[in-house]
């Protein structure tokens, strides 16, 4: 387990941290919930990536004497007795935290943090560095893979990531997604994700020709031989090469994997290719296919017939080449006052982007007939758990005139304890568990939830007592704006 550094955060979180030790009032209890406003790439889902990170983070989460150093060289010169306390500081607080691989939707809490504001505070950019890029690329990969699941997918993208975390992480949040494998050797050794490869064209371009090449890199390694057939050209030499090449190692008792296309029309090459390599008897041949591929492309490539085999996707997948960030904030829901834990609410001019104050549950709610969820459900902290044989009533965040009420259906509580004072309880799912588990959240949507183009949109609600309580908050607010007492002197 790496540790990250307890500087890998903003300056203003040291700020505030030493602005509340001034005046006393770090100790002080706050609440912070992790949520996105709007889905990425116009799909109708998330998919939760990013907790094995933060359990990295928060686990070795300390300030090192080099870090206190450095902060003893900043321009605020903060006080030795600060930068002592500092130094003191471990994470004693409590996070939950959906599952990774879970299907996740908008305005809702994914993380929850509590504790004191001096740690839920330092703690707040890196949690959501860590989710907003996992959960966009996992969002990404599973939006590929679902235009075809039964044909195989390789992350390609690590030379055009943003840097090595991104290309190691990202290629984790794909694996999560449905992803099969990746070319990132070290994702292979750190994470246990298969790690495959072919070859590039500076193979056959450092050889006196394109047959000499192929035969060589047969030798060396027969077992695992995909070839690239487009360096020269695709149908006249490089496939006719390949097939050569696949009939010697077939009488020699061995098996050419595959052939790999990387330019020109993928669809026409695809098929003729496979029409070429299944006349010569090589019908267990794959072919794989890149270049800039992205679900679109992919799509369209299956309209026309393609006959590709595995994608390999890199630039699109790993920097989520449409949508570069996901926007999730990490909200104060609730304080400590007088000794009391009280809601906080953000206020906005726009209603969608106002909070939901309070410290809250979540539930998924299940038709019982179908076991297909129907919406999502927040709950205030105090509220009685969620019990089948209640009805409830589901209020629209920011519209009330949505409401529906639900008699019979079967809840399931969505947030996991990770971490109780400071403690780690929570048992990290194998990855290929992780896996297996996002697979079996598609199939709890209607298609209408997961489908790529105008999907439905999924209900995230609040349950009466939330949405009270926000409309009393919002009101107060409201007043104290409109009473001139509270305005300015
Ligand atoms: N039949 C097809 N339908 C739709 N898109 C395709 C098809 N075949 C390939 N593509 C996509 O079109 C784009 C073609 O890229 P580009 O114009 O750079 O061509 P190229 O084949 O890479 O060119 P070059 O031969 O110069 O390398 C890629 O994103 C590729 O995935
Ligand atoms: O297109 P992407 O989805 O990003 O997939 C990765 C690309 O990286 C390689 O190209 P590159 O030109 O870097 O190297 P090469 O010489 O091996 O083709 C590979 O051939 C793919 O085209
Ligand atoms: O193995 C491959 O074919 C590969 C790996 C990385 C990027 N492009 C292709």
């Amino acid at each position: 387990m790496e540790r990250i550094s307890a500087l890998h955060t903003d300056k203003y979180q040291i700020n505030m941290m030493f602005a509340h030790w001034v005046n006393g009032t770090h100790e002080q209890k706050a609440v912070f919930e992790v949520y996105f406003r709007s889905l990425p790439f116009g799909n109708g889902y998330a998919v939760f990536a990013g907790l094995e990170r933060i359990i990295d983070y928060i686990s070795q989460l300390h300030f090192t004497d080099e870090e206190i150093d450095f902060l003893r060289t900043q321009p605020e010169n903060y006080p030795e007795s600060f930068l002592q306390e500092l130094k003191k500081f471990h994470f004693s607080g409590s996070i939950s935290a959906v599952e990774e691989g879970t299907l996740v939707f908008p305005s809702e809490p994914l993380v929850r943090v509590e504790g004191t504001i001096f740690e839920t505070q330092l703690i707040e950019t890196a949690i959501l560095n860590f989710i907003n890029y996992q959960t966009l690329v996992a969002t990404k990969a599973s939006r590929i893979k679902q235009v075809s699941p039964q044909d195989t997918f390789l992350e390609f993208g690590s030379r055009r990531a943003h840097e090595e975390d991104a290309a190691l992480w990202g290629t984790r949040a794909a694996y999560v997604a449905g992803f099969d494998g990746t070319s990132n050797v070290l994702a292979g050794m750190k994470f246990g994700i298969p790690v495959s490869g072919t070859h590039a064209h500076s193979w056959v371009q450092d050889h006196e020709s394109e047959l000499e090449a192929f035969e060589r890199f047969a030798k060396a390694m027969p077992d695992h031989v995909v070839l690239l057939v487009d360096t020269y050209d695709t149908l006249r030499s490089g496939v006719p090469h390949a097939i050569q090449v696949g009939l010697m190692m077939k009488q020699q008792g061995k098996q050419l994997k595959g052939i790999r296309l990387d330019s020109g029309d993928l669809a026409y090459l695809s098929i003729e290719a496979r029409k070429m390599l299944d006349e010569a008897g090589l019908t267990d041949v794959k072919i794989v296919a890149s270049n800039d591929l992205d679900e679109a492309t992919i799509l369209n490539l299956k309209a026309q017939g393609a006959k590709i085999d595995t994608w390999g996707v890199g630039t699109k997948l790993i920097t989520a080449y449409d949508q570069p960030a996901l926007g999730g904030v990490y909200k104060l829901v609730a304080r400590e006052s007088n000794g009391k834990l009280v809601p906080a609410i953000k206020i906005s001019g726009n209603p969608e982007k106002i909070s939901n104050p309070g410290k809250k549950k979540l539930y998924r709610i299940f038709d019982p007939k179908t076991n297909k969820a129907i919406a999502d459900y927040m709950t205030l902290i105090d509220e009685q758990d969620v019990e089948e044989s209640k009805p409830i009533k589901l209020y629209h965040p920011t519209y009330p005139f949505i409401s529906k009420g639900i008699k019979r259906y079967h809840a399931v509580s969505l947030l996991r304890d990770i971490y109780r004072d400071g403690k780690l309880v929570y048992d990290l799912p194998q990855l290929d568990e992780i896996r297996s588990h996002h697979q079996a959240q598609l199939q709890m949507f209607w298609p209408e939830y997961t489908r790529q183009l105008n999907p439905e949109i999924y209900k995230v609600s609040l349950s009466e007592k939330a949405y009270l309580l926000k409309m009393k908050m919002i009101e107060e607010h409201r007043t104290e704006k409109d009473d001139p007492s509270h305005g300015e002197e």
